[in-house]
């Protein structure tokens, strides 16, 4: 099975909306299409402005939050419907920094992965280990735990089109990227996950990016990965020459 190799940009708390713009006017014309998708999630204010901007070129919108309600006394939240109102694709869920600092759970990772698929919004959805955990070996305790949890009770067909993005938190910012044979590793045992979870079918499609640090000159070790389908990036999706050298490794692949 074929599948298309996805990378996606996490701005994180960056940008307002005219860098937004700046950035994506920078860019655009040069994205390619088909071999890879190209994806920018950005914080919640920008995402109009990028739906409009990239509107004919071949690039995705992503929010980095979503609630699972559609509406009510949720002050602060942004539903699904929302955001697909405006045109937006993907979703991160349950990023470490969510977890960590916005008291993100598994339950509440599944809840949302279910709602964003129920109002047609693609989730990508984040598991991986802290240091502490993969200095006492349990990374694959820990990851098998989030990746079973997020997916409960999705359909296959829903589970076919996820994303799930492994970002070893130790990784994430700090410079320290995981091996590309250690990120195989614990990503192989994902996509065995999904298949425990759903059938061989839907692990054979489900797309698995590897995150932490990732950046132009190390990009592909990861990609030349068989089980590694592109990158979800924080720091060097945030400048333009760099997001695009990221793009243009994914595209060469
Ligand atoms: O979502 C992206 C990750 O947190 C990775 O961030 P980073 O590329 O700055 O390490």
């Amino acid at each position: 099975m074929q599948r298309t190799p996805i990378i996606a940009g996490n701005w994180k708390m960056h940008k307002t909306i005219q860098e937004a713009r700046d950035f994506v006017r920078a860019v655009r014309s040069f994205l390619p299409g088909g071999k890879v998708e190209t994806v920018i999630c950005a914080p919640f204010t920008a995402l109009a402005a990028l739906v409009e901007e990239l509107h004919n070129y071949p690039a995705a919108i992503g929010a980095q939050n979503v609630h699972w309600e559609e509406s009510g006394a949720y002050t602060g939240e942004i539903s699904p419907g929302m955001l697909v109102e405006i045109g937006v694709k993907y979703v991160i869920i349950g990023h470490s920094e969510r977890r960590e600092y916005f008291a993100e759970t598994d339950e509440t990772v599944n809840r949302k992965a279910k709602a964003a698929f129920a109002h047609g919004l693609l989730p990508i959805v984040c598991v991986g280990e802290n240091l502490e955990q993969r200095e006492s070996g349990k990374t694959k305790e820990l990851v098998r735990d989030q990746v079973i949890r997020a997916v409960e009770g999705l359909s296959s067909e829903q589970a076919k089109q996820l994303v799930i993005a492994y970002e070893p938190v130790w990784a994430i910012g700090t410079g320290k990227s995981s091996s590309a044979e250690d990120a195989q590793e614990v990503i192989a045992f994902i996509r065995s996950m999904v298949e425990d979870a759903f059938d061989s079918q839907v692990a054979s499609q489900v797309r698995i990016q590897y995150g932490g640090s990732v950046k132009p000159d190390n990009i592909m070790a990861y990609l030349e990965q068989p089980d590694i389908d592109g990158a979800l990036v924080g720091g060097a999706s945030l400048a333009p020459d760099s997001f695009l050298q990221l793009v243009e490794a994914v595209r060469r692949q």
